[in-house]
């Protein structure tokens, strides 16, 4: 991020006599991510990550914080929210809504090993089977739909040759029979800095904030995107083979759900290229800004097109041990 709202120690100090986690030590805005304003909080009690959440309406957030609550009580590593005195999760905070959550230890890492792709497959898997219990709903907010008008705005920017990439791959969308696909809750922007690392062990997934119900293999598709990329935009095979066999360990996938990889994966890059691409061209004003570059999810969805088979094939060799 970004720190998009300055919250001042006094606001802060007022915000913390409603939660019972003693007197405020110190506080430091973080400069990772790009959707919320975030600060490290500490206090006599312990460490916190305070959200102000700069985009999402506090009517949307119990959906995020109840399922934060439901994964940590169900083993998944990730961050418990922090009730206030009254139980509550959700509070404002400088005009914004805004949650405490536990800090966890460790630290993203930039080139995961085999074994770490392995724990995100296997925790992956994990979250969507237990989240078959998990009673609210949420449609995708950068779902089909949004790739469309997304794709509008950002369209005049572009180059030609991108225009007529991005024009082809939403025709391309259009078209892909989702019929019959596993469906349920998915975190939807699992990428590397959204999980912490202690060594190999996996400590947390975090920033449950595009969480909602669509596909399960778009999950996958997301995070293979992202954390088994050679380098040049084709797929890390061995990354993969480990992270898809790390999934397969606690949900089968099906042989629909094999049938349509390829298109998944293109779908994902095509999220986070456009994403990007919107980020960089209508940026929201903020103290500190960290804009990603687009081009990296233009030249991985290039990279998915016409290789269908090689990109199933990834399924034969995920390492089932
Ligand atoms: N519970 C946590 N424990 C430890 N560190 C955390 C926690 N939550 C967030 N962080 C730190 O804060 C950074 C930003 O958090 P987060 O990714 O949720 O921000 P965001 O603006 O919502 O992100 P995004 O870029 O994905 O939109 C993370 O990269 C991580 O360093
Ligand atoms: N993970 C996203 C940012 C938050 O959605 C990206 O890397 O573009």
């Amino acid at each position: 991020m970004s720190v998009y709202t300055v919250v001042t120690t006094e606001q802060l100090k007022q915000f913390l006599a409603g939660y019972d986690l003693g007197e405020l030590e110190q506080f430091v805005g973080i400069s990772n991510g790009i959707e919320n304003t975030n600060y490290f909080v500490t206090t006599s009690t312990g460490d916190y990550v305070l959200t102000l959440f700069e985009v999402l309406q506090a009517d949307e957030l119990p959906y995020f914080l109840e399922l934060m609550a439901f994964l940590a009580e169900h083993d998944i590593p990730s961050a418990h929210p922090v009730p206030d005195r009254n139980g509550m999760y959700l509070q404002r905070l400088n005009g914004k809504p805004a949650a405490l959550v536990q800090r966890l230890n460790g630290a993203s890492v930039d080139l995961p090993t085999p074994t770490q792709c392995r724990a995100i497959g296997e925790q992956m898997a994990r979250m969507h089977v237990a989240c078959d219990q998990f009673g609210m709903h949420r449609d995708p907010v950068r779902g089909p739909k949004w790739w469309v008008t997304t794709a509008a705005e950002v369209m005049p920017k572009l180059s030609h040759s991108d225009q007529a990439l991005l024009r082809a791959e939403l025709e391309f969308q259009a078209a892909v029979d989702t019929r019959d696909l596993p469906f349920g809750i998915i975190h939807a922007d699992l990428f590397r800095d959204n999980a912490l690392f202690v060594g190999e062990r996996l400590t947390g997934i975090i920033d449950f904030y595009y969480a909602c119900n669509f596909y399960l293999i778009y999950d996958l598709a997301v995070t293979v995107n992202d954390w088994c990329n050679s380098g040049d935009s084709a797929v890390d095979s061995d990354n993969a083979a480990h992270l898809l066999g790390g999934y397969q360990r606690f949900r089968t996938v099906t042989p629909r759900e094999i049938d349509v990889w390829p298109a998944m994966l293109r779908g994902a890059a095509l999220r986070f290229w456009l994403s990007r691409l919107r980020d960089m061209h209508f940026p929201r004003p903020g103290e500190i800004t960290h804009i990603k570059d687009p081009n990296v999810f233009r030249d991985v969805l290039t990279s998915r097109i016409g290789v269908d088979d090689e990109l199933r094939a990834m399924w034969q060799t995920a390492v089932s041990a």
